[in-house]
């Protein structure tokens, strides 16, 4: 079909991945059309009839959000997620006084440094329940002018009444998906979460087919040391991830929006052990990673400056001079954000995503859409020789996994949005690594040389 689509028919053609992105504004239809979804969309009474919803997230524009629901959904019981604090948490519960539906649920933040970011969407219908878990913040230009990444489930049926009541796993897919998600919404300990936690275990999730990959905040030892951040996907990819033979020449690559402090060398962290866990393979994750390469899309000064929203993109890319200097070897890994195939090179990426892809760039190996940057606080360091993982913050994404989507090896890949039978990546392969006159963006020094698209230059104060 050609022209405009509705939700359901832009779903069913994302199928079996469901792996969309953000509608942009100001490029060309096309890339809208196919494999892209507005908030709207995806609040829309074609997806499914509302009867209450939950928004985990890190910002919110709560008028704004409230516009994003249909009419005769808005005043549907909303209970919001978030990691505020104090004046914050306050100034939203002010922004909510108007709207008596909203409840709030302060997510425990007891690690200095972290935050709340994860992104999803609990939809309970008439028909049934939908999960999504996405990048974008309920604020307004989030969902205008970047690249955004978002999974929609299926719609998940009620379980009959003699189904769940055994236990919780009831209606659990082959990835564990409903066990993992009760496990991570569990890990908040917020009695506010127990209506949603019933919502959960009272649907069918056996749809699902993708993996959970969460972060809570904590020092995760013994038995829950692989239960969250990088050394989740480590255990992941040792049970489920490719051949080692099969990937031995395959880079791994990292893209996200943000870079927090990885310490003074590659060896402190990045290329140990975060790049241990995403080089992880099915029945061994002892690779020898020198020969491992790693690739890392961030937006140079140039790729801001030309995009869509000129410099003030840069406001969601909060990457300090502070930080960036102390760690001038991840230039080496660098490469620009290209998204010509999706019409996006323009429209700078809040979306994080890491993926193995081959040589040849038809296929991956796994892929990953997530809220976590690179960052230790996101993915977790370990301490006390290895025994524990200290996580700051909230994450939550989902990994595809070949064998989960009925093929042997790898995953079919491309960038061309008439490959809609493949998972359709959010930038180009192959990636472009940045030349020596190549700046990584830094949101807190001043750029006066040339002006944004607008015309303007960006004078941080
Ligand atoms: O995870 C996220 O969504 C984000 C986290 N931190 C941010 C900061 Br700090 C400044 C501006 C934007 C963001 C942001 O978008």
């Amino acid at each position: 079909i050609t022209g405009p689509r509705s939700p359901d028919q832009v779903y069913s053609e994302g199928q079996p991945y469901s792996f969309f992105l953000t509608k942009v504004h100001g490029i060309q239809n096309q890339y809208n059309q196919v494999l892209a979804m507005d908030i709207k969309d995806i609040l829309s009474p074609i997806m499914g009839t509302l009867q209450a919803s939950c928004q985990f997230n890190y910002m919110f524009e709560i008028p704004w959000l409230m516009k994003q629901y249909p009419e005769q959904f808005r005043s549907k019981p909303l209970l919001l997620v978030h990691g505020f604090t104090a004046g914050n948490k306050t100034a939203l519960e002010i922004e909510a006084t108007k709207y008596s539906n909203i409840k709030f649920c302060q997510a425990r933040l007891e690690m200095i440094y972290g935050t709340h970011h994860t992104k999803m969407m609990m939809l309970l219908y008439e028909e049934g329940m939908r999960v999504v878990i996405h990048t974008s913040n309920l604020v307004e230009r989030d969902w205008y002018q970047k690249t955004q990444g978002m999974w929609i489930s299926p719609l998940f049926p009620k379980l009959k009444k003699e189904e769940n009541k055994s236990n919780f796993s009831r209606g659990d897919s082959p990835t564990n998906f409903k066990k993992d998600l009760l496990d991570y919404i569990g890990s908040y300990k917020a009695y506010q979460l127990k209506d949603w936690q019933q919502n959960i275990a009272d649907h069918d999730m056996s749809s699902a087919k993708v993996v959970i990959i969460g972060s809570s905040p904590g020092r995760h030892m013994a038995e829950n040391k692989h239960k969250f951040g990088h050394m989740r996907l480590r255990k992941v990819l040792n049970t489920h991830g490719p051949p080692k033979d099969f990937v031995k020449s395959w880079p791994v690559i990292g893209q996200y929006s943000s870079i927090g402090s990885l310490g003074a060398t590659k060896d402190a962290w990045l290329a140990t052990e975060f790049l241990q866990s995403l080089a992880t393979v099915e029945g061994s994750s002892c690779v020898p990673l020198a020969s491992i390469n790693l690739k890392l899309i961030f937006p140079t000064k140039d790729n801001v400056r030309c995009s869509l929203e000129g410099y003030p993109a840069g406001a969601s890319i909060p990457y300090s001079i502070n930080v960036a200097k102390k760690q001038t070897y991840l230039t080496s890994y660098f490469h620009h954000w290209i998204s010509k195939g999706r019409g996006r090179s323009r429209a700078m990426p809040h979306i994080k995503s890491y993926c193995r892809p081959s040589p040849s760039s038809q296929e991956v190996a796994w892929f990953l859409v997530t809220s976590a940057n690179l960052s230790k606080a996101a993915w977790g360091a370990l301490e006390k020789k290895g025994s524990q993982l200290m996580i700051r913050s909230y994450e939550l994404g989902v990994l595809f996994l070949p064998k989960f989507f009925g093929s042997k090896k790898t995953i079919p890949v491309s960038s061309d949005i008439n490959d809609t039978d493949k998972l359709l990546l959010p930038y180009d392969l192959p990636l472009k690594p940045y030349q020596k006159e190549d700046r990584p963006w830094i949101w807190d020094i001043a750029y006066k040389e040339l002006p944004d698209c607008n015309g303007n230059m960006w004078c941080p104060s």
